[in-house]
């Protein structure tokens, strides 16, 4: 037998991280934890390899990730990007073990670390991908799809555009870049935002971000959505968690005949598994099994039917990967969960939505309410709501270094440093407070 001469080779070199942050535009939306600010925080992170080869990732925008990230430059410069192991146990080490409860109760996650990770990994593997001329998706098993579908992201919001225009409309838009202005909050405001998001996206399924109003309106405007586009687009429900149990089962009951799952109806793992065994509609979530940690009782509990993996959140795509397994082992369905993002978090979505063996569920994105975008040639295309595996090696985007800078300028300019919703409904209503259980 003939056995290959194997010399190991050196191999590349990370010699700089850039960590550019930056803001975009982004409407009134509502929801459980208050309002959304008119610019919502991304960062942008580069490395660059000894040979000039670089990689980019996009994660939300905070500036005490951010400066982990800056502190964690020493590991990363000097690191093969090769070597994502021995990346996160160094990751690991330097920061300590980060715990799941400080996810916190908001409907985002407030973790640091998994940031970190997400950022680096997504980055590494578009330089791996640059490197051996490979698309990410293949680094994660390969294509099991070309298309990755979508679902319309529906809010109730405020009028406006958000940015500069805040509460204003920006005027001479039309289609869905008009739509996205308009207010919406009762039943009528969101048939008509689904009518246009659907209609310009081409989107399968719907779904509905409530805790925002009482929960009778948004019911209703569940079976207003029904009504309009029938049986044939699945619809979902997510209040973040911010109803009490017995609220849930009444209303979990009432839209039984028309949701295709219900997201985080209740807080907690316990509820979560209560409410289960008395409804006939699946349940999902991105706030009670958020982490490797909350499987043990997510399974002993039996918390959910599907969990929303965001690779933003569980440490990058290979993180989302080991976990689709784990779903299949545990009889859970895995799908993905959304905040606002642009191009780069889109695409690094779609080569994992992409590579997953199984995918039952159209996947959230908050995509269509972001009008900047950060990669070169603009936005990334939907068709029938679903979107290509972007062509070329590694992720398939590039940074558009003027839009870049842009960008970042309006971070500098805004003064947003962190999400925070809450201070930005108690603008407009000084007396609100976010509860995590209200109704
Ligand atoms: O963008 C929002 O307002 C959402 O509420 C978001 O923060 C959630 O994390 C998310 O989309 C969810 O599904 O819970
Ligand atoms: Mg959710």
């Amino acid at each position: 037998m003939q056995i290959a001469n194997f010399s190991a080779k050196k191999g590349p070199v990370i010699k700089e991280i850039r960590i550019t942050p930056i803001a975009v535009v982004d409407p009134p939306l509502l929801n459980a934890a208050g309002l959304h600010a008119p610019y919502a925080l991304r960062t942008i992170v580069e490395l660059v390899t000894a040979d000039g080869v670089s990689g980019i990732s996009e994660i939300p925008g905070n500036e005490q990730i951010d400066q982990s990230l800056g502190n964690a430059a020493d590991i990363i410069v000097g690191s093969d990007p090769f070597h994502l192991s021995d990346i996160q146990r160094r990751l690991d080490r330097f920061f300590g073990k980060e715990s799941a409860m400080e996810r916190g109760d908001t409907p985002w996650d407030q973790r640091k670390l998994v940031h970190v990770f997400s950022a680096i990994e997504v980055a590494c593997l578009d330089i791996i991908g640059k490197i051996i001329n490979r698309p990410v998706v293949d680094l994660l098993g390969g294509k099991m799809r070309d298309r990755v579908p979508f679902a319309a992201y529906l809010f109730f919001k405020y009028e406006g555009a958000g940015g500069e225009q805040g509460f204003g409309k920006s005027p001479g838009e039309a289609g869905w870049a008009a739509a996205r202005q308009e207010e919406a909050v009762d039943p009528q405001g969101i048939v008509r935002q689904a009518q246009a998001m659907c209609k310009d996206f081409g989107f399968q399924s719907i779904k509905l971000k409530g805790g925002a109003f009482e929960p009778r309106l948004e019911v209703d405007s569940m079976h207003a959505l029904f009504r309009e586009f029938g049986p044939e687009i699945p619809l979902r429900f997510d209040p973040n968690a911010i109803w009490k149990p017995e609220t849930a089962l009444r209303y979990g009951k009432e839209m039984e005949p028309i949701l295709e799952y219900l997201e985080d109806p209740v807080r907690g793992q316990e509820n979560m598994a209560w409410l289960r065994k008395q409804l006939g509609t699946p349940l999902a979530t991105n706030m009670c099994t958020t982490s490797f940690d909350d499987i043990p009782s997510s399974i002993r509990l039996g918390a959910e039917d599907i969990i929303l993996s965001d690779h933003h959140f569980w440490g990058g795509l290979r993180a989302s990967i080991e976990l689709s397994r784990i779903c299949r082992t545990f009889g859970r369905d895995l799908s993905m969960h959304s905040n606002s993002h642009l191009g780069i978090s889109l695409a690094a979505m779609v080569h994992l939505g992409a590579a997953l063996p199984d995918m039952p569920y159209a996947l959230d994105t908050h995509y269509p309410w972001q009008p900047d975008e950060v990669i070169k040639g603009g936005k990334l295309k939907f068709e029938e709501g679903a979107v290509a595996v972007p062509a070329g090696p590694g992720l398939g985007v590039e940074i558009d270094r003027d839009v870049l800078d842009r960008l970042h300028q309006n971070y500098l300019r805004c003064g947003f440093r962190k999400r925070d919703d809450e201070t930005e409904m108690k603008k407009i209503h000084p007396e609100w407070s976010f509860q995590p259980v209200r109704w």
